[in-house]
């Protein structure tokens, strides 16, 4: 997978070089290439942003350097078109689902805006050749779309074949597995500072345990995500198990 990255802050995107998505692009699994949106700027102060139409606060993404920033990376003749992913707070929501569904395209690209956002023709221009996600990662305000593009990286990064070391794990998590959240976990010591691992989980009994952890999962759910659990629809045990 391709992935291809705009901002006025191509600092910010350093973090895709560490960890995971850093390995992934050490392995050739990932090709990263972060561009400074000024790159495509002529002017002396290498401007990107100008007063909104219509008037209002702030200052709005100038569309020229968008749009030399998109032709010059993806050729309007070029061989393929990215699927480009812009962040927003007005964006649809982002979930597992949507990080499924972008870890299977050869080639996306991010449009990390600033300011009060990029010129919204610059969406409508590269529509003309490639699909346009307008994205949010949730109901908070952010700075810029930086943030937003580390976090939606990497978890479509994570989901590539050969990322992660374990595959195994991605069907038991939280918002891709079952519906519920996931179950608490613990490791050795078995005994500390007064906390103990829970008895069930030393037990051995791998159906007593896997009872257990599902029982977790569900109360959790129950507490802190019903939207959730509503829609998990799955049977709760005991009327008192969501709340046990
Ligand atoms: N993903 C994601 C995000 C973002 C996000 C993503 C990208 C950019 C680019 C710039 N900003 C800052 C900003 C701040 C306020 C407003 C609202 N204004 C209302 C009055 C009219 C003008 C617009 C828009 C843009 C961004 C924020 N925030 N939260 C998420 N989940």
């Amino acid at each position: 997978m391709r992935l291809d990255v705009f901002s006025i802050f191509p600092e910010y995107l350093a973090a895709l070089d560490l960890s995971l998505v850093g390995k992934a692009a050490k392995s050739g699994l990932l090709d990263v290439r972060v561009h400074d949106l000024r790159d495509w700027t002529h002017d002396r102060h290498r401007t990107v942003d100008d007063t909104p139409s219509g008037g209002g606060a702030g200052m709005v993404m100038k569309p020229e350097p968008w749009g030399e920033a998109l032709d010059a990376v993806a050729p309007v003749d070029g061989p393929a078109q990215p699927r480009l992913i812009v962040p927003t707070p007005a964006g649809r929501p982002f979930s597992q689902e949507l990080a499924y569904e972008l870890a299977a395209e050869p080639w996306l690209a991010f449009a990390c805006g600033r300011y009060e956002g990029i010129d919204a023709r610059v969406a409508e221009y590269a529509g003309e050749r490639m699909r346009v996600d307008e994205v949010s990662i949730g109901d908070y305000v952010l700075n810029g779309g930086e943030v937003a593009v580390l976090v939606m990286v990497e978890a479509v990064a994570r989901l590539l074949p050969g990322v992660i070391g374990n595959p195994e794990s991605l069907a038991e998590e939280s918002h891709s597995g079952d519906g519920l959240l996931e179950y608490p976990v613990y490791t050795k010591p078995t005994s500390w500072r007064g906390h103990d691992v829970p008895d069930v989980l030393l037990s051995g009994n791998h159906a007593l345990i896997a009872q257990w952890r599902h029982d977790q999962a569900v109360r959790r759910t129950a507490e802190r995500r019903p939207d959730l659990l509503a829609a998990w629809g799955g049977v709760v045990a005991g009327k008192d198990d969501a709340a046990a």
